[in-house]
């Protein structure tokens, strides 16, 4: 049982109420064993703690996921677990929402007994076993509960590591107190176990994370301009696949082939990163073994330099150096290595999907898989198609990411894709932002204070600043032979600020030179402190542009720095990049660490409110003329005058043939 249907959650509960229910099972003289087939998830494992006994498929998963949903378990989970398996294992179970497995469970002592044969033959044979056993030890509600010496510890520790990891979710939070109430008699404790679920079950933030929960389902029925989607298309079967190019980017990629049971050849063309990577890749599948407790044939990747291996494969994921021209020659190349029926795809993060396809005999078979580092844990997967790529070439990727344990997007082909192409204008008011008074640590703390994994700033650091010096130099924004502008940087008549290609020109790339935005302990290093020497730098850089230094509050940024990435994400929308915007919010949350509880960014534009954002857009751009990313979108100002429709229906409102496809 996966637990009660979230749908009803947006509406008056129908059916018997949970509590009183188990209750009565539990007080029953009956013996009552659960038998626990495939899943038992919130008020289904509520169900099952209810009951004397628990019995499992060696298959089965048990869990209380409610606090991804923005609750917290209500059906005396949180008082009944602690008391059958102690509040450390509880607190962790509850506040994370795992899933454990079977044999997890047995250890833990959640439940009696584990079979491979069917759960409900085994547990009515159990049953049959114990109908004269009493029955007063096996009612969780009456044990007194384990509290360790050191419990006050626990909870505040766990408290703190709620509120730091849950970037302002209450749920976490809440989750703690419900268990810190288990030290409490039974009814007392269920007392505030649903006084803290009436708090959270209406909240906003419970909205948006059962939005977000759909919205990740939801992406799975993909569909493209020309009509093509998830039920008319038929994927291919994947028997065997290729990553070529054994950086950081296809070693993650290489783990996620294996550990999805599928052949791989990894390949690259230097013997000395060949062996690096197969050290690497071998090691963090060792270690998923270990993690994972599952019997993984290792056996199933093979490395090598040759081509010739190639031939045999169905699909190729290239993850070779992010320059066009060499992965265009790298394309060319596998048009005449590979069998024809052969998937080409290009793990590439910026580079145009159309012209690789161009550089091959077979542009149909040619799709993006833009994975997110590090691929092997980053769940979102860009699947980006041209407008020539094939509908059986758009399902077989989409498939493969689901097989990967994937949430898989699909979007078209266009500059940065979805993600990069919304991150720009956010990254460049973040610029901005710095040349008229801001720190980067005012812009990070408030950025990362409205709950974004990391700031813009320490996220540049983190990844490496000359991933955009490049990119902006192929785009012939900066450069040796590119005119800098005398007084506020222009580039292309628009506003451009220069202040990260000065800090790439001075050699501080961030954490793998030791400085960036930012100083660390030395290179390599990730504990981010604030550099007087950066502080320094933009007074000068200010002084000598003429900039007047101003006080920048918490407001303006996330004003500047979001909406100019919402606005984005309408523009998107009008070029019918993505059919639906939910797939701009699953993109933001699984991979641009958008905080879930608040939907993602065109969910949150909604939540605001469509005119207070068109509003501050006009505003901006009144004080900012010369930052095209400011001015409203098209759409924007049609959904405002159409009276803010609710999310799904936005699409509605997209001029017809508006599409750039
Ligand atoms: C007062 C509150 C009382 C009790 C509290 C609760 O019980 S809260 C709910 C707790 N349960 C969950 O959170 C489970 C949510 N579901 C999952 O985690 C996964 O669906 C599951 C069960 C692990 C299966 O995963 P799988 O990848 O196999 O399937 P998928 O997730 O794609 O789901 C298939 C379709 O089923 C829909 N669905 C799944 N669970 C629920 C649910 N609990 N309520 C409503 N709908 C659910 C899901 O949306 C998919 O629908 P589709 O139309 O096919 O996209």
């Amino acid at each position: 049982m996966s637990g009660a249907d979230i749908r009803e959650f947006s509406r008056p509960m129908t059916g018997p109420a949970l509590v009183p229910l188990i209750d009565a099972i539990e007080a029953g003289e009956k013996p009552v064993v659960a038998a626990i087939e495939g899943m038992a998830l919130g008020g289904g494992l509520e169900l099952a703690l209810g009951c004397h006994y628990r019995i499992a498929h060696s298959k089965a998963q048990l869990g209380l996921p409610e606090v991804t949903l923005g609750l917290i378990p209500a059906a005396g989970g949180t008082q009944r677990l602690p008391r059958l398996i102690g509040f450390p294992a509880a607190l962790d179970m509850i506040i994370t929402g795992r899933r454990v497995s079977a044999g997890d469970a047995l250890k833990l002592g959640i439940v009696d007994q584990v079979t491979e044969r069917n759960a409900g033959e085994v547990a009515v044979a159990f049953a049959r076993s114990v109908v004269d056993c009493p029955l007063v030890s096996r009612r969780l509600s009456t044990w007194p509960p384990l509290c360790p010496a050191d419990l006050d510890n626990i909870l505040q520790m766990a408290l703190a590591r709620a509120w730091q990891r849950g970037r302002g979710a209450l749920a976490p939070v809440a989750c703690v107190q419900a268990v810190q109430a288990a030290r409490l008699p039974y009814s007392q404790g269920m007392q505030q176990e649903q006084k803290l679920m009436s708090m959270l079950f209406a909240s906003p933030q419970a909205r948006a994370l059962q939005y977000c929960f759909f919205s990740q389902r939801a992406v799975g029925k993909w569909s493209m301009p020309n009509g093509a989607c998830w039920d008319n298309s038929t994927a291919r079967p994947i028997r065997k696949a290729a990553v070529i190019g054994l950086g950081t980017m296809g070693r993650g990629i290489a783990v996620c082939l294996v550990l999805a049971g599928i052949p791989v050849i990894a390949m690259e063309t230097d013997e000395k990163q060949l062996e690096a990577a197969r050290r690497v890749v071998m090691a963090l599948l060792e270690k998923e073994v270990q993690k994972l407790a599952v019997g993984l044939h290792l056996g199933l990747i093979h490395f090598t330099l040759e081509q010739r291996y190639l031939r045999e494969v169905d699909l190729v994921i290239e993850a070779v150096f992010e320059d066009l021209a060499l992965k265009k020659q790298l394309f060319a190349e596998l048009s005449s290595v590979c069998h024809p029926d052969t998937l080409l795809c290009t793990n590439t993060s910026q580079l145009d999907v159309d012209q690789l396809a161009t550089a091959t005999s077979r542009p149909d078979l040619v799709v993006g898989m833009h994975f997110f580092a590090p691929a092997n844990k980053i769940k979102l997967l860009e699947v980006v198609f041209t407008s020539r790529s094939s509908p059986e070439a758009v399902a077989t990727a989409m498939q493969l990411g689901k097989w990967l344990g994937k949430v898989s997007v699909a979007v078209a082909n266009c500059p940065g894709f979805v993600g990069n192409r919304m991150l720009r204008p956010y990254v460049e008011q973040a610029g901005f932002l710095l040349e008229e008074g801001a720190t980067p640590e005012q812009v990070d703390s408030a950025l990362e204070h409205f709950g974004l994994a990391m700031g813009v700033f320490r996220m540049s650091d983190l990844s490496g600043l000359d991933v955009g010096w490049r990119v902006r130099k192929a785009a012939g924004l900066t450069g040796p032979g590119v005119p800098q502008g005398q007084l506020l940087q222009t580039q292309q008549g628009y506003r451009y600020s220069p202040l990260a290609d000065l800090i790439c020109q001075k050699g501080r790339l961030g954490q793998k030179t030791g400085c960036g935005w930012y100083l660390y302990e030395g290179p390599g290093g990730h504990m981010a402190r604030p550099d007087p020497w950066v502080h320094a730098f933009l007074e000068e850089y200010r002084r000598v542009h003429g900039l007047q230094p101003r006080s920048i509050g918490q407001q303006e940024v996330l004003e500047r720095c979001l909406f100019a990435l919402i606005n984005e994400g309408f523009r998107v929308l009008e070029d019918r990049i993505v059919m639906d915007p939910v797939a701009l919010d699953v993109i933001y949350v699984l991979g641009y660490g958008w905080p879930a509880h608040t939907g993602g960014p065109m969910y949150y534009a909604g939540e605001v409110g469509l005119p207070r954002v068109l509003g501050r857009l006009e505003y901006y751009q009144r004080v900012h003329p010369d930052i095209p990313h400011l001015r409203p979108s098209a759409l924007l100002r049609q959904l405002v005058a159409k009276g803010s429709p609710p999310i799904h229906k936005w699409m509605w409102h997209i001029e017809e043939g508006s599409s750039r496809l």
